[in-house]
């Protein structure tokens, strides 16, 4: 399969609209508390990582369901990381910041690159942008050029979960994860695994009528 290498910047659009006065103190504010390497406030069990976490909806619920992992959740977004800051803000004084979630308020592809070998027992990318055209393939987050890059940072066995709800995505994670010796699928279903916590783009794509496909890889 000839695939372009990907770009320097995989989203083609602004990062981001301008933030409401509330928004960017909390930025500035506490955001500083949260972005990685600063470093959990527990000894997490093992590190996990979520790419792409959109409103971190699903990285929060995932962080308060496992709170004895450390999961770091990228966004590029700063509208997004504002409404995760929004929720996590002190009320009335107390403190709702898991300790096992740390921000990476970038590119998940560079920070990929600087973790040591081994250390994330699982990734999460979460109904990825689609890039639905085929001129636009190499946009794609799945991409085998990434693939190794998540190879290297997950643990042997570890697990690499997906979901997407776009057709072309779909049959695009089979055929490049059909390429590879780096993973072995472990599982490929319709129905979200009971262990799976739902997210907003989910939400959005089953009202719309379309069949989200979720898939468990693992570290070969
Ligand atoms: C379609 S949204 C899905 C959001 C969320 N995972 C969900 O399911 O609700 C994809 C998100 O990935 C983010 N994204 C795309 N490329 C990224 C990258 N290289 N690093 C970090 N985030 C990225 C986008 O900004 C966007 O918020």
């Amino acid at each position: 399969m000839a695939i372009k290498p990907p770009p320097d910047r995989l989203y083609g659009r602004a990062v981001g609209h301008t933030l409401r006065a509330r928004q960017a103190e909390l930025i500035e504010t506490l955001l500083p508390r949260l972005r990685w390497p600063v470093p959990f406030t527990i000894t997490p069990r093992e590190t996990w990582l979520e790419i792409g976490a959109g409103g971190f909806e699903h990285a929060e619920a995932i962080a308060r369901l496992h709170p004895e992992i450390g999961l770091i959740a990228c966004e590029v977004f700063a509208n997004s990381i504002a409404s995760l800051l929004s929720r996590l803000a002190p009320l009335n004084g107390v403190e709702t910041i898991p300790p096992n979630l740390r921000v990476h308020d970038d590119d998940a592809r560079p920070l990929i690159r600087s973790l040591p070998d081994a250390s994330i027992a699982r990734a999460y990318l979460m109904f990825p942008d689609p890039w639905p055209k085929a001129r636009h393939a190499k946009r794609r987050f799945v991409h085998p050029a990434t693939l190794a890059d998540l190879a290297r940072i997950l643990k042997p066995g570890g697990e690499w979960r997906i979901a997407s709800d776009d057709p072309t995505y779909q049959s695009w994670v089979d055929q490049v994860f059909a390429e590879t010796t780096l993973f072995t699928l472990l599982e490929a279903t319709s129905t979200r695994p009971a262990d799976w916590c739902p997210t907003r783009y989910e939400a959005k794509a089953i009202r719309a009528g379309r069949t989200p496909r979720y898939w468990r890889f693992a570290r070969a």
